[in-house]
This record gives C-alpha cells, sequence and structure tokens, in this order.
C-alpha cells in the first residue's frame, strides 16, 4: 500500500458520556480517493474536524502529512484543501472577487484550473455567490479548494443536497483531479452511486466505529448475499452462520449478507433447512446497506462482528 497521508491511531472523541468515534484505527494512501460512509450521527464529521485539526481527540492520535493534527502549521494547511458541509460564500461577492480573496492567501494557484472548474459547474466569473443555485456554489467552493492545488483535499460530504447534473460535475472533477495519483482525496458521504464512480477505497463508520476498510474491488468481492426460502426461522441456527452482516426478513424470505464467505458459510446455510437458496448478485450499494442497517436496527437479526479491513483482516 502507497504511504499513509492520513493515519489515525486508536481515535477517540466523546461529546460529555458519549463516544461518538470509538477506536478508529485507519490509514488514509497516498495517491487514492477513499470514501468514507455511514448514517447521520456515525461520527464522520467528527473524524473529519480531528483530521483538519479543528477538533481535539479524547484519545488516540491523528496525523496528517506526518503531523499530528493538533499542531497544523499554515504551511502544512495550505497543502490541503478542506470543503465543509453547506458550502458557505460570502453572497455580495462575485465569484471573481472570491478568488481574489481566496488566491492571496496561497503561494501556488492556478487561475485556469479554478475557471475550468467553475465553468464545469455552469458559473460565470461576474455571477453573485448569493444569486447561486446550491449546486453551483458547491462547484465554487470545490474550484477554490482546487485551485491551491492541494496534496490531500479533504471533502465533508460534498453532494449534500446536490441535483443529478451537479453531482455528475462534481464526480467529474474528483475524477479528473485524482487521475494522475499524485494527490489524495478524502470524501464523505451519503451517495453510494457517486461513491462507487469515484472512489478507490471505502471506510464504513458504523455508531463511531470502523466496520469496512478495504479497497472497493475487495470490498465487492468479499461480501456475499443469498436469499433462502424458509418456513420457520430458527434465530439459534441463523446466529450460527460465521460472518454474519445481516439477515432481513423479507415476506417469507429470508435475505442473507455475509462477509468472507466459504464452506462454513454453506454448511450453516445448509442447516437452516432451506426450501430454496439462491445467491444474490450484490452491487456496491446492496453491500455498504447491508452494514449500515445492522446499526439502525432494520435488520431482523444483529450478527456478530464481521469487519471487512484489509489492515487487519476479518475480525471475528
Ligand atoms: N459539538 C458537539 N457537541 C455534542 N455532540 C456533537 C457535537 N458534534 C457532533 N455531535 C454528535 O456526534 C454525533 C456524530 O456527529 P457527526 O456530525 O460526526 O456525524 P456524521 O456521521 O457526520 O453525520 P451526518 O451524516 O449527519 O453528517 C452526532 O450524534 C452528533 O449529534
Amino acid at each position: 500500500m502507497n504511504a499513509a497521508v492520513i493515519e489515525l491511531d486508536r481515535l477517540t472523541r466523546y461529546f460529555g458520556k458519549r463516544a461518538v468515534v470509538r477506536d478508529l484505527d485507519l490509514q488514509i494512501p497516498a495517491g487514492q480517493v477513499t470514501a468514507l460512509l455511514g448514517l447521520n450521527g456515525a461520527g464522520k464529521t467528527t473524524t473529519i474536524r480531528i483530521i483538519m485539526g479543528l477538533l481535539y481527540p479524547t484519545r488516540g492520535k491523528a496525523t496528517v502529512l506526518g503531523h499530528d493534527t493538533g499542531q497544523l502549521s499554515p504551511e502544512i494547511r495550505m497543502r490541503i484543501g478542506y470543503m465543509i458541509e453547506g458550502h458557505f460564500l460570502y453572497p455580495g461577492l462575485r465569484v471573481r472577487e472570491c478568488a481574489d480573496l481566496q488566491r492571496s492567501g496561497y503561494p501556488h494557484w492556478d487561475d485556469g484550473l479554478f475557471q475550468q472548474v467553475v465553468h464545469h459547474f455552469g458559473v460565470g466569473l461576474n455571477d453573485r455567490a448569493g444569486e447561486l443555485s446550491r449546486g453551483q456554489r458547491a462547484g465554487v467552493s470545490l474550484a477554490l479548494v482546487l485551485a491551491p492545488d492541494p496534496e490531500l483535499l479533504v471533502l465533508d460530504d460534498p453532494s449534500l443536497g446536490l441535483d443529478p447534473v451537479s453531482r455528475r460535475a462534481l464526480n467529474e472533477t474528483l475524477i479528473e483531479f485524482a487521475a494522475d495519483g499524485k494527490r489524495t482525496v478524502l470524501l464523505s458521504s451519503h451517495m453510494l452511486d457517486d461513491v462507487e464512480r469515484v472512489a478507490d477505497r471505502v471506510a464504513v463508520m458504523t455508531a463511531g466505529r470502523l466496520q469496512v476498510d478495504t479497497t472497493m474491488d475487495d470490498f465487492s468481492k468479499r461480501v456475499s448475499g443469498w436469499v433462502v426460502e424458509i418456513a420457520e426461522v430458527d434465530l439459534k441456527l441463523i446466529e450460527s452462520i460465521p460472518r454474519l452482516i445481516e439477515a432481513r426478513q423479507i415476506g417469507a424470505r429470508l435475505q442473507l449478507v455475509v462477509a468472507d464467505a466459504d464452506d462454513e458459510t454453506t454448511a450453516a446455510i445448509d442447516r437452516l433447512g432451506a426450501t430454496g437458496v439462491e445467491p444474490i448478485e450484490m452491487t456496491f450499494g446492496d453491500s455498504v446497506l447491508a452494514y449500515l442497517a445492522r446499526r439502525r436496527g432494520e435488520s431482523s437479526f444483529l450478527g456478530a462482528d464481521a469487519s471487512v479491513s484489509t489492515q487487519s483482516g476479518v475480525k471475528r
């Protein structure tokens, strides 16, 4: 794996008595796009704010570009582009004035890139920020963080509230930015289709803990699903399926999703006494949803830990 640009070591953050980020071990490799996924409140923004040095961890450590995030110098910060949720711009400024304001703080500024990105989102340099649509505002925000040519780009839910055309522009811009493999991107998102398009790696958090941390290809290969026809559900037998991610009853059928299925999985499914067993063609979205639904209690059975990680293998 490439050198890590972001390293989180047993990162933990409490708000009051509540642990919002719990023992997070995560390494974001250089030159790749990593998507951080999780339900509302899973702890994504909190993690990102710690990475950006805007929040201290309660325990554990976060380093970015080799530096502790509690002590990021202005020089290190200049190497990072950070786009917050909501895409705030000063409403009275014209787009070219937003660029002027930002440009003064950076040693490198690629005006051609700035103009290219805003144009891609259908924005003119003389447009007023306050009169832009949400998608157009996102485009200007993105152009403002890309023009200084950051080594690391951190985007907190960049597609929030964007229409499909703006989302496509966002995806295309990110793919282009990361194409040469020299820049690193970490983005949080709820848009699984977009993530599938742009990301090389996926990290899934549920309730502050990391459940998945691997490449997109590895994730797809390691999560499998079946639909079983079953007259009577025996919870004990379902519990015995190793590395079960989710079991969900849909009418008379049971949908099972498992990490790292092997002969033991087949044997455990056989023991259910099903009248029919069909493998499911799992999409990326299906696999992520199985992990997310565990937490939300939408799964009829919350199985034992079935984490998928390239760093530590499957944790039982
Ligand atoms: N400053 C704060 N004080 C107290 N609780 C907080 C604070 N910031 C966040 N939280 C709580 O921490 C939890 C995690 O929030 P966080 O914003 O990190 O989640 P998220 O995964 O980014 O969610 P979303 O997808 O909705 O953006 C939430 O329950 C939130 O209410």
